[in-house]
């Protein structure tokens, strides 16, 4: 295996004692303001379970269409279960790429007049019928990568020099989150090679399971793109916008896409979006003076905007990448953001 561009950390050292701690959170520190990315290892989820979620990925992606279909996103208002190939958009272009989303497992909340829309993001996943074995993988899968998305929340606090429970808001109790399984088909060079386009991701942090086929590129500082191949036994982790809002810029989100595989060749990934409760503010850290000095500052986006309510932000994101669950669940928001554009361009 080449020696990688991005750093590689390994978890266990900020158990390992505290000279080990110090290390990893200088590291973790460099490797967050140098990249926003970087493989872990060293994190203690069992290899076993890791087979089970790409053996079951796999399987998934083999049944036959109808299987698939039984659980297609559309028939959700909270945005579960399984988009065809072509189906999501990033920066309004299709992706190429099948997918399902999971998410934490709750019931729905009744839809009552004046409660904010996000409430209806909430709700219980979908699951394919014929096969029965995906829940208990996924279901452990969320525990596990629970238990080490919400330690390193942990150490970046440390590493900012703030008390261990600064994100405790967000990661106290059934922290939200959302796991995408993701299957890459591949393609021949002549037609688009989007995977999935360029974009930062919106939550607080993203743990990425790649199985053996590389196409995720980081953007660099100087805009040209990094290759981070996959490595077996680690997770690639980066920052997502809340993280960079809640830290002022100081810790960065950083774009990233897929590239297609070649035609006759696929790409299997899982992803971890470590979310906020949607009922959550996102907290604001007053940074160390040293550290609020190297802050960039949150980068803004007219067509982007970020907001203090996790929901909010969560809603936003997932209409813009599912138009067709915004046309059937959510027509009023479709309807009103249609005039608001108009009143814009007027
Ligand atoms: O599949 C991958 O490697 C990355 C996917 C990704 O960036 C995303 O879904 O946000
Ligand atoms: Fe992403």
């Amino acid at each position: 295996m080449s020696t990688p561009a991005l750093p590689v950390l390994d978890l266990s050292k900020w158990y390992d004692g505290r000279e080990a701690r110090q290390v990893f959170l200088a590291e973790l520190r460099a490797a967050a303001r140098d990249f926003g990315f970087f493989y872990l290892v060293g994190h203690d989820v069992p290899q076993d379970l890791t087979d089970a979620v790409l053996r079951g990925s796999r399987d998934f992606f083999a049944l036959p269409d109808a299987d698939k279909l039984e659980i297609e996103m559309v028939n959700s208002p909270h945005f579960r279960g399984y988009n065809r190939v072509g189906q999501e958009r990033t920066q309004g272009q299709r992706d190429w790429r099948e997918q399902v989303d999971i998410g934490s497992e709750a019931p729905a909340l009744p839809v009552e007049p004046g409660q904010p829309a996000w409430t209806r993001l909430q709700g219980p996943n979908q699951w394919p019928s014929a096969q029965p074995e995906l829940k208990p993988i996924i279901l452990r899968w969320q525990g596990e990568l629970t238990r080490v998305s919400t330690e390193l929340l942990r150490a970046f606090a440390v590493a900012l020099e703030e008390d261990e429970a600064t994100f405790e808001a967000i990661t106290a109790g059934t922290p939200n989150h959302l796991i995408k399984i993701i299957r890459y088909p591949g393609r021949e060079a002549t037609e688009s090679e989007q995977g999935v386009g360029a974009h930062k991701d919106s939550g607080f942090l993203t743990l990425l399971l790649q199985e053996r086929q590389k196409g995720l590129e980081v953007e660099a500082a100087d805009g040209s793109w990094i290759e981070a191949e996959p490595r077996p036994g680690s997770f690639v982790v980066n920052i997502g916008e809340l993280l960079e809002m809640a830290t002022d810029g100081y810790l960065k989100a950083t774009v990233h896409r897929v590239v297609t595989p070649p035609a006759g060749a696929d790409r299997l990934s899982v992803a971890f979006f470590l979310g906020a409760p949607f009922d959550a503010e996102i907290p604001l850290v007053d940074l160390a003076p040293h550290l609020k000095a190297q802050a960039a500052g949150v980068t803004r986006d007219p067509t982007n905007p970020l907001f203090r309510v996790s929901g909010q932000n969560a809603l936003k994101s997932r209409l813009r990448s599912h138009p067709d669950v915004a046309e059937r669940h959510y027509p009023d928001l479709v309807a009103e953001s249609a005039s608001a554009a108009a009143d814009r361009a007027a």
